[in-house]
């Protein structure tokens, strides 16, 4: 999903709250949101969720089931914990059964199950978070998108965001979150965005210059697994594609490369080849060589 030339004001004399806002993030990628109070974390977020349209420019690519968790969950609506998530799954698209499914399982999983029965303005400012994090989780999200999702959260539900954070990612979904509690330490390979006077930077991580890309092909039915793993180690997955889909305009080795993690022409980065008749398609990164087999790309 990408961001490009994204401005917004909320009203038309208005200040501008971001300015020429050009960011991306890929299948299996997780940006942290950083910033100060009131520089506009919340406003990227929305317009990244399809919450809020952007006064000018677009946003391109997002998948069709996004995870939207606000910073305050709306709790004034006259409905029950379930019969709001009953509804919620049905607005997410899920047929009869698999709503039920999903909305007992998030139920149990956040420790909901007894107050399903209680109407949302009772919950508690915990418990209705709580709610606001099931309903985004119903449909397993191709973007989920949380705005300082540990606000109000007992422990035990706090330790269980980054587990759900590692969960979508290795279903190759992408995550955007923001957080002024530091919490993120706990999201090892995530990409941090700054927001200051109206414009987004990525942070280049330190030791950037030593990494290289590896490019790597797994069958999709071992695609979560294999990133699971790789995350687990401590490698960052970049982006995870469709064998068929071909390289998009930014991968490395392109005519467009990524500045961050492209080896410079020369470099003395290894080359990493298939063994003599591997079917897998590992490359040299600074040639491209074997561009068309890749099913996933890794960088360190
Ligand atoms: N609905 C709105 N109408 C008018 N102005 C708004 C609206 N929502 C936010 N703003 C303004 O836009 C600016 C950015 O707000 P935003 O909530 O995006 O910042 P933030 O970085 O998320 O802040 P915080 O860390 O306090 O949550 C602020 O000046 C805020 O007052």
């Amino acid at each position: 999903m990408r961001l490009e030339g994204v401005w917004l004001r909320y009203h038309r004399r208005g200040p501008w709250v971001l300015r020429q806002t050009d960011v991306a993030i890929g299948p299996g990628e997780v940006a942290v949101v950083l910033g100060r109070n009131g520089v506009g974390k919340s406003t990227l977020l929305q317009l990244a969720a399809g919450v809020l349209r952007p006064t000018r420019g677009r946003v391109v690519d997002r998948p069709p089931a996004v995870g939207w968790v606000p910073e305050r969950f709306p709790a004034d609506q006259p409905f029950t914990v379930r019969a709001y998530l009953a509804a919620m799954a049905r607005v997410a698209g899920l047929p009869g059964a698999e709503a039920d499914r999903a909305v007992r399982h998030w139920i149990d999983r956040l420790g909901l199950a007894r107050f399903h029965a209680v109407r949302l303005p009772q919950l508690s400012k915990g418990t209705a978070q709580k709610v606001g994090l099931a309903q985004a989780l119903l449909r397993p999200p191709g973007l989920l998108v949380l705005d300082e999702p540990w606000e109000g959260l007992d422990a035990a539900t706090r330790d269980l965001v980054p587990e759900v954070i590692g969960e979508v990612l290795a279903e190759g979904g992408a995550v955007l979150v923001s957080d002024h509690r530091g919490e993120t330490v706990r999201l090892p390979g995530a990409r941090h965005w700054s927001v200051a006077d109206g414009t987004v930077t990525e942070a280049t991580p330190s030791g950037a210059a030593a990494t290289v890309v590896v490019e790597l092909s797994v069958p999709a039915a071992a695609a979560a697994a294999a990133v699971a793993r790789l995350r687990a180690d401590g490698h960052h997955v970049l982006r995870i594609r469709d064998h068929a889909a071909g390289p998009p305009a930014t991968r490395p080795g392109s005519d467009s490369p990524s500045p961050a993690t492209r080896p410079e022409p020369g470099s003395t980065s290894p080359a990493i080849r298939p063994e003599p008749g591997s079917p897998s398609a590992a490359v040299d990164p600074a040639s491209g060589a074997g561009r068309s087999g890749p099913a996933s790309e890794v960088a360190r």
